[in-house]
């Protein structure tokens, strides 16, 4: 087990990458700590999942726009679990939208939720574990759209680039302090985010056509990297980006 007897909590894991995160940190032996803006009664069935496992398991329902959701999420973790090792800021948005329209409000909204929610959120997680004084590791769920562009995205992109760069200086903030930062750059991964813009078929076989192993990822796809970089396994890995995309950044041609 990777993770035998840590405490694991991410932010959004109530659905998507974040719940195939959860529940394969607890397979791997740790506690896990959720937050996410959906109510408690439809996160039941990942919290008994992670139980099932023999593992601990807390919920806290919260918008990681306010960043009190990031204090009272680190206050739970304390209480109920005593301590936290590894962080995941992975809850995000993506409103498709053109860009020499789009409302000042789903900007507004779309940086407040995916940049500054995380920045509010790792923040909280690293002055707990400095003060915990044994390390951690911190894991981000920037995306391959840190990279490259997309033009209903150009409100999204900026957030995911703003968190990437976020993993970069936080490693160097934070390494005297051992704790590891790093991101994860997803490609196209089958979640509710983008079950809209893939209903175009015509988009969705032209998207997997340019990754090379054939096929969009799916949430569990993420779960292994997110472990593997919150885990000792990864012990000198720190300001690090892991695509996993398939491939389909380097298929230029
Ligand atoms: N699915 C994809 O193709 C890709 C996704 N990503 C990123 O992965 C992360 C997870 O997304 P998915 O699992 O795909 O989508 P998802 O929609 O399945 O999951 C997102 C989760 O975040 C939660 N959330 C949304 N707004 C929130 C808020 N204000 N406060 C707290 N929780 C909130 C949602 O309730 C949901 O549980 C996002 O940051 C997304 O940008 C990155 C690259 C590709
Ligand atoms: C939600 C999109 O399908 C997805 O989001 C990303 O960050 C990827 O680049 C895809 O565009």
């Amino acid at each position: 087990m990777l993770l035998k007897d840590k405490v694991f909590a991410i932010t959004g894991g109530a659905a998507g990458i974040g719940r195939a995160a959860a529940l394969e940190a607890a397979r791997q032996g740790a506690d896990v700590a959720i937050t996410d803006i959906v109510p408690e009664e439809s996160v039941q069935p990942i919290l008994d999942a992670i139980r099932a496992e023999g593992r601990r398991a807390l919920y806290l329902q919260g918008d990681v726009s306010a960043h009190e959701t990031a204090t009272r999420f680190i206050t739970a973790i304390i209480e109920e679990l005593g301590g936290l090792d590894i962080f995941v800021s992975n809850a995000g948005i993506c409103p498709f939208h053109a860009f020499l329209d789009l409302p000042p409000e789903t900007l507004i909204k779309t940086v407040g939720v995916n940049l500054l929610g995380a920045y509010f959120m790792v923040q909280a997680a690293a002055n707990q574990m400095v003060s915990q004084g044994r390390g951690g590791a911190i894991i981000a769920v920037s995306s391959i759209s840190a990279l490259v562009g997309g033009a209903y995205q150009t409100h999204y992109t900026p957030t995911k680039a703003g968190i990437h760069s976020l993993m970069q200086s936080s490693a160097v903030a934070l390494g005297k302090f051992g704790i590891r930062c790093n991101s994860v750059l997803p490609g196209t991964i089958r979640t509710a985010i983008n079950k809209e813009d893939l209903s175009d078929k015509t988009k969705e076989e032209a998207m997997i056509g340019r990754i090379p192993l054939g096929r969009l990822g799916a949430p569990e796809d993420l779960a292994g990297p997110i472990v593997f970089l919150g885990s000792s396994m990864a012990s000198y890995v720190t300001g690090a980006s892991l695509l996993v995309d398939g491939g389909c950044f380097v298929n230029l041609q």
